[in-house]
């Protein structure tokens, strides 16, 4: 049985795997290997990918072309080519996959229209066109791209029946136009109905994950920030100093108990629209536990920020909550914090965490900054 297990990799085999693949990526993607596949990246894949088999089929037709004195014909396909080739090049060191896309899908309406003009190599012309709708439908999305391809057909139309194209010249029976016609219609129509599927399934995705980073990110009974959601934002600050304000709301579980947990549930929505009104501009407010809330203020000094945790400890002692036929009051306790230099963000958030408790065990309801 051993013998029949695939040969054991060592590291270079790895190290060799690994370089081939992000050869393969980086060609692919033209260097926009980023972890997600985003819109973009998607974008910028397929029309690689686009450019890259228009390159493959058209450089040795064209060559083809040329051996068997179809010059004109020949020339035009080098020309897709060298032109599709500019393009891989351009999307590699632009990433514009918009302007792109354009490189690729209007010579391709020309090359098709020529082809089905001059009747390609040996009248085999007509065969390509059925790559166009897909093309067109994806790069210039459902509704432009629905246009686009009615005025291709009605080129098309103009191209069969009306110009001294080279049809006859191969013997062909006159009702082919009219199949190449429909049959072009069914191709665009089931083109259509998947592009239409794929957007409407794509946007669900872009809604439901939007929903997602919402939840992962938001308080659901309050709508302020969740823990996860302010860590990632104080995170991420550039701010090389701001002021932590972590605040808890003395006896909660008193209200609970004495007014049953709606009407905690409602004291907390309420708190935390208050705390919101009197947050500055550039502040962040979420909610940090149960009844704890953490409050993130720049641009301020040290005694701004307390000034900011007392005028918010003393509105919601002056607030009278009301549920329903329940009247009752409220009050913080508050640890104020700095981070900054000398003092990191896990550590001001430890800081103001004992500064919080040093308030509650000196009688709560006050702010403690030291
Ligand atoms: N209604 C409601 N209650 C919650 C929620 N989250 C936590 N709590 C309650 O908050 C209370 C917190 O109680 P404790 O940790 O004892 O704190 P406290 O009563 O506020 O007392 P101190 O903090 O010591 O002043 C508990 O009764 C929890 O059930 C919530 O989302 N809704």
């Amino acid at each position: 049985m051993a013998n029949d297990l695939p040969p054991k990799k060592n590291a270079k085999d790895y190290v060799r795997d690994d370089k081939a693949k992000a050869f393969w990526l980086t060609s692919l993607y033209v260097g926009n290997v980023s972890g997600s596949f985003s819109d973009d990246v998607r974008r910028t894949f397929i029309i690689n990918l686009f450019s890259s088999v228009g390159v493959i089929f058209t450089l040795p037709l064209g060559v083809a072309a040329l051996f068997e004195e179809e010059y004109v014909l020949g020339f035009c396909l080098l020309m897709v080519a060298l032109l599709y080739t500019a393009n891989h090049v351009y999307l590699r060191r632009t990433h514009n996959h918009v302007l792109s896309g354009k490189f690729v899908i209007y010579p391709l309406y020309i090359l098709m229209i020529f082809l089905i003009y001059s009747g390609g190599v040996k009248g085999t012309g007509h065969v390509w066109i059925y790559c166009v709708p897909a093309v067109a439908l994806f790069l210039q999305g459902l509704k432009r791209g629905l246009i686009e391809l009615a005025l291709f057909t009605l080129a098309l139309i103009i191209v069969l029946y009306f110009t001294n194209n080279h049809f006859a010249d191969f013997g062909y029976d006159p009702a082919l136009k009219s199949r190449i016609l429909f049959s072009l219609m069914v191709v665009i129509f089931l083109s259509a109905i998947y592009e239409y599927c794929m957007s409407r399934f794509n946007h669900e995705l872009k809604a439901t994950s939007i929903e997602l980073e919402c939840l992962a990110y938001m308080d659901t009974l309050t709508a302020l920030l969740n823990r996860r959601g302010i860590m990632q934002r104080l995170e991420k600050s550039t701010y090389q100093s701001f002021h932590l304000l972590l605040a808890d709301v003395d006896f909660f579980k008193r209200v609970n108990d004495e007014y049953g947990h709606d009407a905690g549930d409602y004291a907390l929505k309420e708190l935390s629209r208050m705390i919101q009104q009197s947050l500055p501009e550039k502040g962040l407010a979420a909610r940090w536990g149960g009844e704890e809330f953490l409050l993130a203020v720049c641009d301020c000094t040290k005694s701004d920020a307390f000034d900011l945790a007392e005028l918010i400890r003393q509105e919601i002692e002056d607030h009278e909550f009301v549920y329903l036929d329940h009247k009752f009051r409220m009050t913080l306790s508050v640890g104020v914090a700095t981070m900054n230099e000398s003092t990191p963000l896990h550590d001001a958030i430890t800081l103001a965490d004992d500064r919080l408790y040093s308030a509650k065990r000196a009688g709560r309801n006050q702010v403690r900054a030291r």
